[in-house]
């Protein structure tokens, strides 16, 4: 029987989005013991002033991040504003496990992170999505033990795990990839204007970030090259719509040469037959962003579009869960060595 270990986690940017999440499947982790919550300008306020869905936290009070507040902690949960986490993650013990939901440390190259986020490269970490189908070491084996973790981009592992079998297997050329997204509005996190997100973007779809701009991109590129594709080029297009939570991430690809329809479905069952959190759903049931609300779950659906020789992929993900939240404390159970689906729930939340 396995026993549970004790924890200390603190979570820094406990009064936005991916904070709350994270402290909200972790207070049904049961390994867990919840310790500071850190933010900025929210300091000095009960929790529950900024987070009324987190019951039995609300009158916690929050505390500045420093790296004094955050001292003492086996874990501590980074859920800041792009280039706020470097700093922090820095005064922090090489033995304190450090997840970093930002971006900071996600991408290897340095001209890539300057061409798309117009700063200094902090450097990278291991990269916390278990599913991606590296081999020698696996992802999971990179993860196992580790004392920092960048967790991937919402919009990047929603990509990533719907198109990945195929490229791993190379049944799809990577060098011809078109991805369009629905996402939802608290991607954007706490700190966007919530009276013009009413105004403006209630009732409509809002395009963004259009021609080769997002900075997703070269993040899902790597994870592409990282699975065995020699050359990509993607096109990836995000449209806002009106819902709170979820991505649907279309992603369509060319057929390979010589590659028989037929084997397609294959490849992706083989690839996700045995994943706890990435269900490939049965032939023609379609994703939903809803189907996965609150939950560690990716839903992926495959076809082939025979006429225009193309693969085309689904993906539906909550992502403040499985594209942030969830993807961080199923890596720290890896690299714990705790069981990887620990506190981390499967079902959604619908209608
Ligand atoms: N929202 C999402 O779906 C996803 C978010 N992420 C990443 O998670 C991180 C947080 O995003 P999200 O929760 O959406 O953002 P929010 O705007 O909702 O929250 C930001 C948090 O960071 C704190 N903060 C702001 N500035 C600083 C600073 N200079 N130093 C320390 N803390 C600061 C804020 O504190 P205060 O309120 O007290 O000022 C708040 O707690 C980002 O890097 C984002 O890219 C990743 C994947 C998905
Ligand atoms: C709606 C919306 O703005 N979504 C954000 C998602 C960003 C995110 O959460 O990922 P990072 O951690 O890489 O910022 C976007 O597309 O940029």
């Amino acid at each position: 029987m396995f026993m549970h270990m004790s924890v200390t986690v603190a979570v820094s940017g406990a009064s936005g989005y991916a904070g709350g999440e994270v402290l909200r499947l972790l207070t049904s982790h049961p390994d867990v013991e919840i310790g500071a919550v850190t933010a900025f300008s929210s300091a000095g306020d009960r929790l529950g002033s900024h987070q009324p869905h987190l019951r039995s936290l609300a009158d916690r009070t929050i505390v500045e991040t420093t790296a004094a507040t955050l001292a003492g902690h086996d874990v501590v949960v980074l859920a800041l504003p792009h280039g706020a986490s470097a700093a922090v993650a820095a005064e922090l013990g090489p033995d304190t496990l450090v997840l970093d939901c930002g971006a900071d440390h996600r991408l290897v190259d340095p001209a890539a992170w300057s061409q798309f986020y117009g700063t200094d490269h902090a450097g990278s970490w291991p990269y916390g999505l278990p599913e991606l189908m590296t081999a020698n070491p696996t992802q999971r084996q990179t993860l196992a033990g580790a004392r920092r973790v960048a967790v991937p981009g919402c919009n990047v592992a929603a990509v990533t795990l719907g198109i990945q079998p195929g490229v791993a297997a190379g049944v799809v050329q990577a060098r011809d990839l078109v991805s369009v997204l629905a996402v939802g509005y608290s991607g954007a996190g706490r700190a966007a204007k919530s009276h013009l997100m009413a105004a403006e973007g209630l009732g409509t779809a809002v395009p963004y970030a259009v021609g080769g701009t997002h900075r997703h991109i070269p993040e899902i590129e790597q994870n592409l090259r990282a699975v065995g594709a020699t050359e990509v080029s993607l096109s990836f297009t995000p449209t806002l719509v009106p819902m709170a939570r979820g991505i649907l991430a279309t992603t369509t690809a060319r057929l390979a040469p010589d590659v028989d329809p037929a084997t397609v479905r294959q490849v992706w069952e083989a690839a996700y037959v045995d994943e706890p959190f990435v269900q490939l759903l049965p032939a023609g049931q379609w994703p939903t962003t809803v189907a996965t609300q609150g939950a560690n779950t990716a839903l992926v659906q495959v076809a082939v579009d025979e006429r225009a020789g193309r693969v085309v992929t689904v993906c539906a993900l909550d992502n403040l869960v499985k594209g942030t939240a969830g993807a961080a404390i199923q890596s720290m159970n890896l690299a714990l060595g705790l069981p990887e689906t620990t506190g981390l729930p499967v079902e959604g939340v619908a209608p």
